[in-house]
């Protein structure tokens, strides 16, 4: 046996225990973050497993059901998983090489299964998985099949696949401080595939694993990551140099930080969170970036906080706590632990929010409600309430950086599905406080397309 191939069958006895990490409840991202000691090529390699199985376990469990009649207990399953992923959705590894591997593995659990094993995966080269129902053949739960087919007709489909295609690192260019064609050098000196967003100008799709830690344009702050529809929401704010700007939900600033960047930080921001471990890291961000001046920061539910505060802000930013389920293709272990009750409590808090951000709001101003969720119950929902706190509708399609964004834009706000234009999900609406005197109905400017 060679050095590479030792090097091959640790890299799989991680992914296992970490897929039993997962399992067991952890965060996907947690979990692979106590992965110590690997070459990068092996980390990368057990990161495509793990993800790789729990995105696909539900069409992977399907196939097992398949293949053997009877119980299979936890640790041989995942076994199994590994090894029908590989099979199936990887095509650099010899199929002995994965029966091999996989029989070693059950040998170390229980060697009684083993035999079973190495039945199981013969028969899964001449028999792949039939029949199966659309949430078994997309590895989603019906639930969200359901309601997307109810929503999008056919369309679910696509929106099933691209939950599970890899995404791609989506990086944003500081385009006040450097060009997006000077990133792009950079990225291809490395042997990357990157290409510039057809849709967002400072936006950069990345294939492959770059590791930020030693690229200098991440240190420097130059690049951050964030996906192109979250790039959208400073665009809708619009913000003004010498304005001042609430966020009423920074967490780590990705946003507060394209806010700062597209005025040069020449505004008055406030940042709010429930989190007091993520101000604090969005705080260092802000040092590192010679932005502390500009921003005061304050820990706590905004809906409370701003109880004492007067209409005072000329933008809002609410970019609200929310289910995540138009980003399930980056958060791939969400699809197994969401539940359609989870949508309502979100709702409350959402509408709570929103009623404190609008008060907060200087007549004349704006405020930008935005979700990684088209869920109608977090979006359409949340904002149909506006008009009881004073706030109004107003299109975004004057502030969107390309026409192709226009065919998910309804009354006035961009509701982009899971994977439209290679994007997450996303949901932004615009809302304005009108001037005192100033009449109309609630969607006064907004277009009707
Ligand atoms: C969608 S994340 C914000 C992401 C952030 N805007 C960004 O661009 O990186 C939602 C944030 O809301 C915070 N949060 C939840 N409930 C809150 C509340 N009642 N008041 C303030 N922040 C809250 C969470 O801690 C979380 O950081």
């Amino acid at each position: 046996m060679t050095a590479g191939a030792v090097k091959r069958v640790n890299a799989r006895q991680v992914a296992l225990d970490t897929i039993a990490l997962v399992e067991s409840g952890a965060p996907i991202n947690e979990a692979l973050s106590r992965v110590k000691g690997l070459s990068s090529a092996d980390r990368a390699l057990v990161t495509q497993l793990v993800y790789g199985v729990e995105r696909q376990r539900r069409f992977l469990d399907a196939w097992i059901g398949q293949l053997r009649q009877g119980p299979v207990e936890p640790k041989i399953r995942n076994i199994l998983r590994l090894a029908l992923f590989q099979l199936h959705f990887l095509d650099r590894i010899p199929d002995y090489a994965i029966f091999h591997e996989a029989v070693e593995a059950a040998k170390r659990v229980n060697p009684r299964a083993a035999p079973m094993v190495n039945a199981v995966l013969r028969r899964a080269q001449r028999q792949p998985p039939t029949a199966l129902s659309t949430g078994e053949a997309y590895s989603h739960p019906d639930w969200l099949v359901d309601r997307w087919r109810s929503r999008y007709g056919d369309y679910v489909i696509d929106i099933l696949r691209r939950d599970n295609e890899i995404p791609p690192l989506t990086l944003r260019v500081d385009i006040a401080r450097t060009s997006r064609e000077t990133i792009l050098d950079e990225l291809r000196d490395r042997g990357l595939e990157a290409e510039p967003s057809p849709y967002v100008p400072e936006a950069i799709r990345v294939k492959g694993a770059l590791w930020l830690e030693d690229f200098p344009p991440f240190q420097s702050g130059l690049v951050m990551v964030q996906d192109e529809s979250s790039m959208l929401v400073a665009w809708a704010l619009d913000p003004k140099p010498g304005q001042t700007v609430l966020d009423m939900a920074v967490g780590l600033g990705g946003k507060a930080l394209h806010v700062l960047e597209r005025t040069q930080g020449r505004l008055r921001l406030t940042a709010v969170d429930l989190s007091s471990e993520r101000l604090a890291r969005f705080q260092s961000v802000l040092r590192e970036r010679g932005f502390d001046a500009e921003v005061r920061v304050e820990v706590g539910d905004a809906s409370r906080l701003l109880v004492h505060e007067t209409e005072r802000y000329d933008r809002v930013l609410l970019d609200a706590p929310c289910s995540g389920l138009g980003v399930l293709r980056r958060r791939v272990d969400a699809r197994w632990k969401k539940k359609p009750e989870d949508l309502m409590p979100l709702q409350s808090m959402q509408k709570r929010l929103l009623a404190a951000g609008l008060r907060v709001l200087k007549p004349g101003g704006v405020l930008v409600y935005s979700t990684c969720s088209v869920e109608p119950e977090e979006t359409w929902a949340v904002i149909d309430e506006a008009p009881r706190w004073g706030g109004r509708r107003d299109s975004v399609i004057p502030f969107l950086p390309h026409p192709a964004l226009n065919e998910w834009v309804s009354a006035g706000v961009l509701a982009l599905p899971p994977g439209a234009l290679g994007m997450d999900g996303f949901f932004i609406a615009r809302l304005v406080k009108p001037e005192a005197g100033e009449m109309g109905d609630n969607n006064v400017h907004v277009s009707t397309d």
